[in-house]
């Protein structure tokens, strides 16, 4: 799956059981979509939302939208039946909760071959262990889980996240260290604008792809936060055409704007000018 080359700014939940957000969703701004089977649907509702869930798959046009079901974890009665039933559908990732070690990832790795596997990260061992699951071959993206790390460690919500900052750094970290998509929790209160666009700003400035959301009103913030901005790819072209001058005299470091340019700046421009890439081709298409 060409995931490096897909944007991940906007990761839209849809609970599995809902077939009118389920419809909703084809023509959504999403870069990605979680079809969950796990916290948001009720235990009456499972099955029903499996069965209604593969269906959807298999007739819904969700266009280039990466499509990840989130299944029930391994240890309740759902789990296992939830991956089967994806083995050989339309989804592109499945995403397994509350994951806590590498052997995790593995019990549903031996349950569904070739199909890439996320990790939701929210657990307290999780955290721990984050090097380890990001080290699993089978794993290609990590899903931060705020809500159950918060419950997890007893902490109270705060603006700027501070009980969370240790687990957040520990699983990007593993992220980066290992080639991962990662993607930042969710922002609850779903009608606030000005909390979910700064707690968007910390997510990308901390290194996310994007962010996890919960209702559509959410999607037009995420998308223009993680979106390279316009002065950004004016200055990464800058920095690419001095620093290419400076080679051309011999030279290995230029200077913009008053601070110097070096190669390693070279590389973050040059991603930055890819995943403008990314995105207008994402949107073109
Ligand atoms: C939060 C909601 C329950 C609100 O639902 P509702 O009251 O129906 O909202 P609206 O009336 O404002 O909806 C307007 C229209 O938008 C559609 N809609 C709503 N939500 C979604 C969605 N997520 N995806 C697609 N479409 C959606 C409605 O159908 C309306 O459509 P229309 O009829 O055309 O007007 C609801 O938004 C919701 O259920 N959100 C998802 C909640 C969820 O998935 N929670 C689980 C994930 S969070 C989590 O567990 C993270 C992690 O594990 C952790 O631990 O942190
Ligand atoms: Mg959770």
């Amino acid at each position: 799956m060409a995931h490096q080359a897909h944007p991940f700014r906007s990761v839209l939940y849809i609970p599995g059981s809902k077939e009118r957000a389920l419809e909703k969703a084809q023509g959504l701004a999403a870069d990605a979509i979680i079809f969950d089977l796990e916290d948001a649907v009720a235990h009456d509702e499972k099955i029903h939302a499996r069965d209604l869930l593969r269906k959807t798959l298999e007739t819904a046009d969700y266009g280039r939208r990466i499509r990840i079901v989130r299944v029930n974890g391994m240890d309740t009665e759902w789990g296992r039946d939830d991956v089967a039933a994806f083995a050989g559908s339309k989804a592109d990732v499945i995403l397994i909760p509350k994951v806590s070690s590498a052997a995790h990832v593995q019990a549903v790795a031996d349950l569904i071959p070739d199909v890439p596997l996320w990790a939701m990260m929210e657990t307290a061992l999780g955290m721990l262990n984050a090097a380890e699951i990001a080290a699993h071959p089978r794993l290609t993206g990590m899903v931060m889980g705020t809500n159950d790390l918060a419950k997890e460690l007893t902490s109270r919500f705060r603006p700027d996240r501070l009980a969370l900052q240790t687990g957040l750094g520990l699983c990007l970290l593993a992220a980066r260290a290992h080639g991962l998509t990662i993607v930042d929790g969710v922002y609850n209160a779903f009608k606030d604008e000005d909390g979910l666009r700064a707690e968007c700003e910390q997510g990308r400035d901390m290194g996310f792809d994007g962010k996890t959301l919960i209702h559509p009103a959410q999607l037009e913030i995420a998308n223009e936060v993680f979106s390279p901005s316009s002065a950004e790819i004016e200055l990464a072209n800058r920095q690419i055409a001095a620093f290419e001058e400076a080679e051309r005299h011999g030279q290995g470091v230029a200077v913009v704007d008053g601070k110097i340019v070096e190669n390693l700046h070279i590389v973050t421009a040059r991603q930055t000018l890819a995943k403008a890439e990314a995105i207008a081709a994402f949107g073109a298409s």
